[in-house]
């Protein structure tokens, strides 16, 4: 960004100049308390309606009533997120010249993008000036004064968009940005960026203070902690543009690693919901990665004042009854997300129904009831045709069961010769219902029905297949044989009616044999928030309403998780395997999509088998691409070492370009492995572990904030175990866990080792070596090869 001349900074060489600083925060201050005492008044105003609602309630139309009902809903939720969730209700400010035209839109600002030809007047000595015509102030909702001139304008609103859009080559109207930052009730400080340098520009007569080094250095040199923030008062102009994209079809987001994809995708969801609530009152899903992705980034949407209709999921959470974070060893894991799957799980569906139900040891041989004073049976070979003929075509199998009882009951009839005594067709369909009740409420039948024909449930299918006999029957010609002994036996960890741990892979294969096996239907609650009816916009909740609805969502969940949403957002969108995409796929069938990746950090081993299930899933939907270019979260210095690792991994792929450089280089440091029980069993700590506990001590010192330290998945038990006690600043992870995350510094153990576990290895190192925001230390151990500076083979120049 151009600095002005006559810029007051905090460093960077510019003078420090206290008393502009000063005046320019109390003139922010001036304009935060009335923001406040109009919201006080409004709080008032609610209070005495509710006061009032009672003596009206005689008289008021219902449509007048809900309306009154809303405005006291919406003064009520203003008070109740200045008081306890926003620190920094009001974080900015645009001061613009005229507009081309004098047009207002419904939030009270100017419409006009561009200024008026008239609005920039020569200056003396062949310069510019200029008068500022308008100044709006950005939060995080809209406050109208009482004369319905804007306060405050919603960072959502088209009137703020000119706040995130405007650069110095394309200003429009805007002369001056500026980031306010406060605690509570009082502004901290001001950080302006000026967009047109060239100008002078005056406000009621005196000339524009420009202050600070601009807001988005002094966020990104924050220490990071355990939960991401929002950042609406530094979303950069192609940020913007596609938050605000028009949810049409297919939204595609790709960028580099730290260029704002899962910020851009939650801003994008508070935005959606802004704009058309209505329409999005069918939820929001966005789809995470991991559960630590998950926790991390959930605090953004509250801040967003957003929460009621979006859901975060991780992919080992997306099914109901599943709540999976185990990760397969990658060879399995490989064969449970290839799309092959597919033609497995169907016949072993059809399969598992063939055992019979676990209970009733095995499937009976033979159907023996007492009908109409006579014993009737079917035998092994009968039950075998009828279930041939129930079968037949593809209808989930669970939904076949009626099917199957009708059959054998005429099959039984069949046998008793009953049919054969009546001539007239209206008495032997009587004799027959008769037949019919008798038999089907016998026990003897519906005890057999039970144990042939079972409802089956996904987890017990998947225990099924944990035989591999079974299994390689099923997966003939699917599955290599050494792929149907991993296959099976990853699934014994399951007892014979599936319970017991699932994987993150898992989960999607529960989810196809839900589809595969169908649910019969049975009653179910219907539940309806009265809020929701009261008013249709649950917007409308007071702070005490949200947590309530909160822990009631999470119940609701437990019991049914929703399957069909009204947008999908799914983030690291290059990590879904062909059965994750399928599972996901069917959670947005009349969705809008924002899919949000980037193939370089993929830890997929087939990219082409996962980007035809991704077409699948979306469908012939039309798609609109955003791509994002700027790192935000490394250091010149370490995007710099991380891009030897892309040039290795993704030959001829552009790394995003570091928005600022520390000065500080990556530390590399060496462990000889030692023969004193550092690689064996967990609780040993050898050089290795002794090597990874210093560094991170190191770290903690030199950081304020988190220390990740990224280890190959295989280690991450030990990783424990290293770094026990050192506080919880300190997070081990395995290499696929670190997706997404990020920390103050990071510590990278054993390049080699990370890389040499999956054919995508590369890429998950590439991933590992992208999330420090201040400092990196990479440890190498001797099947690294580092040199003399410990810079490691693959980190070579
Ligand atoms: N406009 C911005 N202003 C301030 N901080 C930003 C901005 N854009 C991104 N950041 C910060 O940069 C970091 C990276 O953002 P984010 O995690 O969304 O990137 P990403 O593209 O999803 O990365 P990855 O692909 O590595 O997961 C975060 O700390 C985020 O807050």
């Amino acid at each position: 960004m151009p600095r002005p001349a006559a810029a007051v900074g905090d460093g960077g060489g510019h003078e420090v100049h206290d008393g502009v600083r000063e005046r320019e925060i109390r003139g922010e201050q001036e304009h935060l308390d009335r923001v406040y005492r109009r919201l006080e008044e409004k709080i008032h105003e609610a209070e005495f309606l509710m006061a009032d609602a009672a003596k009206r309630a005689q008289v008021g139309t219902p449509g007048a009533l809900a309306e009154r009902d809303a405005q006291v809903f919406r003064a009520g939720v203003h008070l109740n997120r200045l008081n306890s969730e926003f620190e920094d209700f009001l974080f900015g400010r645009i001061d613009l010249l005229r507009g081309k035209d004098g047009e207002r839109g419904p939030d009270g600002a100017y419409t006009s993008v561009e200024p008026a030809d008239d609005a920039v007047r020569a200056g003396g000595a062949g310069t510019a000036a200029a008068d500022i015509s308008e100044t709006l102030h950005i939060g995080r909702l809209g406050v109208l004064d009482a004369d319905y001139t804007p306060l405050v304008i919603d960072w959502r609103a088209p009137a703020a968009a000119p706040f995130y859009r405007a650069t110095p080559v394309a200003p429009g109207r805007v002369v001056r940005r500026r980031v306010i930052r406060s605690r509570g009730r009082r502004v901290l400080g001001v950080e302006d960026d000026l967009l047109r340098p060239e100008l002078t520009a005056y406000l009621d007569g005196e000339e524009l203070a420009v202050v600070g080094d601009g807001a988005l250095m002094a966020a990104l040199g924050r220490s990071r902690g355990h939960t991401m923030r929002d950042i609406v008062a530094s979303i950069q102009a192609e940020q913007d543009e596609v938050i605000r994209a028009p949810a049409v079809s297919v939204t595609e987001v790709e960028g580099g690693p730290g260029t704002g994809k899962t910020a851009v995708a939650l801003h994008r969801a508070a935005y959606l919901l802004y704009q058309d609530r209505r329409r999005y009152a069918g939820g929001i899903l966005i789809v995470s990665p991991t559960p630590l992705l998950v926790s991390y980034t959930e605090g953004v949407l509250p801040s967003l004042g957003e929460e009621g209709q979006v859901a975060i999921r991780a992919l080992g959470s997306l099914v109901e009854g599943a709540e999976a974070d185990a990760y397969d060893e990658q060879a399995v894991a490989r064969v449970k997300g290839s799309s092959r799957m597919v033609r497995v799980l169907r016949r072993a569906a059809r399969g598992t129904l063939e055992l019979g139900a676990p209970r009733a040891g095995g499937v009976p041989g033979r159907l023996r009831v007492v009908a109409l004073g006579t014993r009737l049976e079917l035998d092994a070979d009968d039950l075998r045709r009828i279930r041939e003929q129930a079968l037949g075509g593809t209808a989930p199998v669970n939904l076949l069961r009626p099917r199957a009882r009708r059959l054998l009951l005429d099959a039984l009839w069949e046998r008793s010769g009953a049919g054969r005594r009546y001539t007239d067709p209206e008495l032997a369909a009587e004799a027959r219902r008769g037949f019919d009740e008798d038999v089907s409420t016998e026990t003897d039948f519906t005890g057999f029905l039970d144990a042939w024909w079972p409802e089956l449930t996904p987890r017990r299918v998947l225990a099924a297949m944990a035989d591999e006999k079974r299994l390689s029957r099923w997966a003939r010609r699917v599955l290599q044989p050494r792929e149907v002994r991993r296959l099976a036996r990853s699934l014994a960890r399951l007892d014979a009616g599936g319970s017991g741990p699932l994987s993150v892979h898992d989960v999607a294969l529960l989810d196809e044999l839900r589809v595969l096996l169908g649910t019969p239907a049975r009653p179910r609650r219907r539940e309806v928030d009265p809020l929701d009816q009261l008013t249709g916009l649950e917007e409308l909740s007071t702070y005490a309403d949200r947590l309530a609805a909160r822990t009631a969502r999470a119940e609701r969940r437990e019991e049914e998780e929703r399957t069909d949403y009204a947008h999908v957002i799914v983030d690291e969108a290059q990590d879904l395997t062909p059965m994750q995409w399928r599972m996901v796929g069917r959670r947005g069938r009349q969705a809008t999509w924002t899919v949000v990746g980037d193939p370089a950090q993929s830890s997929w081993s087939d990219p082409e088998e996962a980007a035809a299930a991704r077409d699948e899933a979306l469908g012939a939907r039309p798609r609109r691409r955003f791509e994002l270019t700027v790192n935000y979260r490394n250091p010149a210095e370490i995007a710099e070492l991380s891009a030897r690792v892309l040039a290795l991994a993704m030959p001829g792929v552009r790394p995003p370009r570091a928005v600022r450089a520390t000065g500080l280089v990556p530390r590399f440091a060496t462990v000889a492995d030692g023969s004193d029980g550092s690689d064996g069993s967990v609780g040993a700590v050898g050089a290795v572990g002794r090597a990874v506990r210093a560094e991170a001590e190191r770290l903690l010192a030199e950081v304020e904030g988190t220390v990740g330290v990224v280890v190959a998945m295989g280690r991450r038990e030990q990783a424990r175990t290293w770094l026990a006690g050192l506080g919880d600043r300190v997070v081990p992870l395995g290499s696929l866990e670190a997706k997404g995350l990020e920390y103050d510094a990071t510590l990278v153990v054993s390049p080699a080792e990370i890389a040499d576990e999956s054919p995508a290895g590369l890429r998950v190192l590439y991933v590992a070596l992208t999330r420090a925001t201040q400092r990196l230390t990479v440890l190498s151990r001797e099947k690294d090869l580092p040199d003399a500076e410990g810079v490691p083979d693959l980190l070579r120049e």
